[in-house]
């Protein structure tokens, strides 16, 4: 995804500039340009540093065009770039024009065809063709400087973009430059953006959160109104403030603000932490006491996980628990316990479902261990990307079945080798080894032990690490590591649930689980 990508798919026509939802607008632009439009000569070098931004003043005219005009200044940029502007600009003849209200951007919408890009011999690495003499306009007379590289790269992707946004001075109205460029884009001096000047409105996530995101900020002293800063997500939203000096500094000013609200941990910028808020859901297990995973409870998150993988507005999910001291107590025993093998059968399938769910889901999965995460609460912890364990010594964690009498299946054992590597996992199967959570941080069984009042702002600034990750390349690597794991149970699934059920409803198996459960009652008394 890069930049000219987003363009095309968001002229400046459809750019919200106000509340209207950015959902909304989404939804109308997939009617609107259906075919995903490519360009493949761009997107190698338009990474994550590509922000757009633009400042809308109200009741403040627009500065006027550079000397010149717009073709003139093309022209001594790159004459191909000028003959092609000079083409584009004849195509855009008759094409509906805005009027230019004092203050607004002025644009100019093609209604022409779009048409897919091929690779142009002109263009290097690292940015566009560019003619001797290209940045020089910027540094003779920076109030005029162009954007030579976003106007080539326009009218070289067949987007007709009104060529006066194009090459207007950066310090009208609109802005679209590329991380090659920034340096021409220094503010002007009496602009400071600091606490008091700058306050952040809004992060905007899309429906579609790989695409883009946009922040909104107001800017208190002049240029007063509201500034949007945009980039593409998926790559690195926390690369986006470094492609401009002076965004970063806003970026970092503004961190201050609602970002300190969400999270109390070190971690990375602004802009993640408040996409966090539209992008990562927390999930919570409520099933008290002890949130035994019951039948109900698997189904309800089979079916909550399947509408989050869903939903494309969401990236992540934190799982943690909601009942106090424990965050899983593994299967409910009372499912397997003098019930009949086609309730064990039922109950094994949605089991088997779950973990099939988790272990191979698109989004990322930070466990948030608030509790005690024995057997099959530490099998849903496991299936999750990352896990984060309160320090508290009476939190163990660990597949501890053989103390029970019976035997992880093959897949419990194969998610545990996993993890913490063969040797480990034989000692630990076999002991049925509840780890402390320094031991389970020793081994691997846990990536981060944290205080306990720390465990929910910990797992945020660790989805935030994993999200700043392009979704693709995350979800294809898990896939690579996961996949076999998780073939093997497809591959056997009805065998494992027979084997399952006919284990648990022997009469030997069926009395230690009664003795087990009696235990526990017992202790509680
Ligand atoms: C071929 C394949 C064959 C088999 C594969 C089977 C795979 C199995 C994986 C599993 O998950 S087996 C389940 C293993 N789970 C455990 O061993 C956990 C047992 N529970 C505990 O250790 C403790 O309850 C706790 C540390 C989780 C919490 O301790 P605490 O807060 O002190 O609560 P209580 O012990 O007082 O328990 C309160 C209440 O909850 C009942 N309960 C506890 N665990 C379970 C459970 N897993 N299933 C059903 N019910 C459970 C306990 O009996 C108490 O009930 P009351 O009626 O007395 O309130």
């Amino acid at each position: 995804m890069d930049l000219i990508h987003c363009c095309v798919r968001w002229p400046w026509k459809n750019f919200p500039t106000s509340k209207t939802s950015l959902f909304q607008k989404e939804e109308r632009l997939r009617h609107y340009n259906p075919l995903p439009l490519t360009v493949p000569a761009f997107s190698n070098r338009m990474p994550a540093q590509c922000v757009f931004s633009r400042i809308e003043g109200k009741g403040k005219r627009s500065p006027p065009p550079p000397p010149g005009g717009a073709p003139a200044k093309l022209a001594a940029a790159s004459p191909v770039a000028s003959r092609k502007w000079r083409s584009s600009a004849h195509a855009l003849r008759g094409a509906p024009r805005r009027a230019q209200t004092p203050g607004s951007v002025t644009y100019v919408q093609s209604n022409l065809p779009r048409r897919p890009v091929p690779r142009s011999p002109r263009l290097r690495p690292g940015g566009a063709a560019r003619a001797p003499g290209a940045g020089r306009t910027a540094r003779s007379h920076p109030g005029a400087a162009t954007c030579p590289f976003s106007a080539k790269m326009a009218l070289a992707s067949g987007v007709r973009f009104a060529p006066r946004a194009l090459l207007r001075p950066w310090s009208s109205p609109v802005e679209l430059f590329h991380h090659d460029r920034y340096r021409h884009h220094e503010p002007p001096a009496p602009v400071h953006y600091e606490d008091k000047h700058v306050s952040v409105v809004k992060v905007w996530g899309g429906t579609e959160p790989s695409r883009y995101f946009l922040i909104t900020a107001r800017i208190h002293k002049w240029p007063s109104g509201i500034l949007r800063l945009g980039g593409i997500n998926g790559d690195d939203i926390s690369e986006a403030p470094r492609v401009c000096p002076w965004a970063r500094r806003w970026v970092q000013t503004a961190s201050a603000g609602p970002a300190a609200a969400l999270s109390t941990g070190a971690g990375p910028s602004l802009p993640l932490f408040l996409l966090l808020a539209e992008w990562v859901a927390v999930m919570k297990l409520r099933n008290p006491p002890v949130n035994a995973l019951s039948l109900e409870l698997l189904t309800e998150l089979v079916i909550s996980l399947e509408k989050l993988e869903n939903d494309k507005t969401f990236r992540g999910i934190i799982l943690t628990s909601d009942c106090p001291r424990v965050f899983c107590a593994g299967l409910d025993l009372t499912e397997i316990c003098g019930r009949n093998p086609a309730h064990c059968a039922e109950y094994w399938k949605a089991m088997q479902e779950l973990w099939l769910r988790m272990y191979l889901s698109s989004l990322v999965l930070v466990a948030a261990i608030n509790g005690a995460c024995p057997a099959g609460g530490c099998i849903i912890a496991l299936s999750c990307d990352c896990r984060v364990l309160a320090d508290n010594p009476k939190y163990r964690i660990g597949l501890n079945e053989t103390l029970l009498g019976i035997i992880a299946p093959f897949w419990l054992k194969d998610t545990y080798v996993n993890t913490i590597g063969h040797r480990a996992s034989e000692q630990a199967l076999q002991l049925g080894s509840l780890f402390p959570p320094a031991e389970a941080l020793q081994v691997g069984l846990v990536d981060q032990v944290v205080p306990e009042d720390q465990v929910q702002s910990t797992a945020l600034s660790e989805m935030a690490r994993w999200l700043a990750v392009p979704d693709h390349a995350r979800q294809l690597t898990k896939n690579m590591m996961r996949k076999a794991t998780a073939d093997r149970l497809l591959r056997q699934r009805d065998a494992d649930t027979q084997n399952f059920v006919s284990f648990v409803c022997r009469d030997s198996i069926q009395k230690s689980l009664q003795a087990y459960l009696e235990k526990l009652r017992q202790r509680k008394g």
